[in-house]
């Protein structure tokens, strides 16, 4: 099965109770890709968790920002894999760089969280990447590989993780990784998973790029092979948080073409009658909606008829 696209907004330590409405009702009036297509998950802090809980669509699901380590109990300040469970809290953002280097969350720790999270039934938003001194000095790919390997020591079932690559330079500052940077990193991320995981993981896990993103360069992000979806900050704060969502799915359509037409050109002799027959079998959306217009392409050219 193909990778769902996956669109994460992190609220970070934003927001008034009015505030939070607004983006709610926003978020509940716009007409988005259906839930086969894409997967969207927003994220308030903990204390909005039941207010977007009880007002958002039932097809967008909530994430909170971090859980504690372990079972709850004398650790002020904290909330638990648990209580977020027992809210209904599907998903959990965890190694979010923020924390990583403002709370010395270290990659030991951050696995033991992703570990504990999984145990109790929450679904991981699990964080990676590296500062621009790592970048400069050549270490990029060790860093994400390190931090990500921190976590597959312990985690051999990711169904329920999907990995996000957050170059620390890139967040909040508008300098948004290129494509071919992200795309790098992630096919890196993809072969740290099939070393240290297995090959059936590595193909089936979401890899998905944050830092900087908004509605001007999600297309071109989207189309890299290895980018399944984004983490967004900022931009998930304002009513272009649903740009993102469409025009995500509008670039994977576009790769999808590109693919498809690339493969069907490549065929010496296809006679359309097969192409027909063989649509139903073809699940994947993308899939079927660029193979019908690719069919009405080739029967204006009439190259295959
Ligand atoms: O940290 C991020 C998402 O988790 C990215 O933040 P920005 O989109 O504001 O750069």
């Amino acid at each position: 099965m193909g990778r769902k696209f996956f669109v994460g907004g992190n609220w970070k330590c934003n927001g008034t109770n009015d505030e939070v409405k607004k983006i709610v009702s926003t978020l509940n009036g716009v007409e988005v890709p259906s839930e086969d297509v894409v997967e969207i998950v927003v994220s308030p802090p903990f204390v909005f968790l039941p207010l977007v809980k009880s007002l958002l669509r039932s097809d967008f699901q909530t994430a909170a920002q971090n859980c504690w380590v372990r079972k709850g109990g004398a650790f002020t300040g904290e909330v638990s894999a648990e209580m977020l469970v027992n809210l209904g809290i599907p998903w959990v953002i965890l190694g979010h760089s923020e924390r990583r280097l403002l709370l010395n969350e270290s990659n030991e720790f951050v696995g033991d969280k992703v570990t504990y999270a999984l145990s109790r039934g929450l679904k991981v938003i699990a964080c990676v990447g590296e500062t621009l001194e790592q970048r400069e000095s050549g270490s990029t790919m060790a860093v994400v590989s390190q931090q990500t390997k921190a976590i597959a020591d312990q985690v051999s079932n990711w169904t329920n993780v999907v990995l996000a690559y957050e170059p620390v330079w890139a967040i909040g500052t508008g300098k948004v990784a290129t494509p071919a940077q992200a795309q790098e990193v992630h096919s890196e991320l993809r072969k740290c998973l099939q070393q240290n995981v297995g090959g059936e993981v590595a193909a089936s896990t979401r890899i998905i790029y944050g830092g900087s993103v908004n509605g001007a360069n999600c297309k071109e992000l989207a189309a890299q092979p290895d980018i399944d979806g984004f983490l967004v900050g900022g931009a998930s704060l304002k009513p272009e948080f649903v740009d993102i969502i469409k025009a995500a799915t509008v670039s994977k359509t576009a790769l999808a073409w590109n693919q498809l037409w690339c493969k069907i050109m490549s065929l010496e002799r296809l006679s359309c009658s097969r192409v027909l027959l063989s649509l139903p079998k073809i699940t994947d959306i993308y899939a079927r909606k660029c193979l019908i217009q690719i069919l009405t392409q080739i029967a204006s050219a009439d190259i295959l008829i």
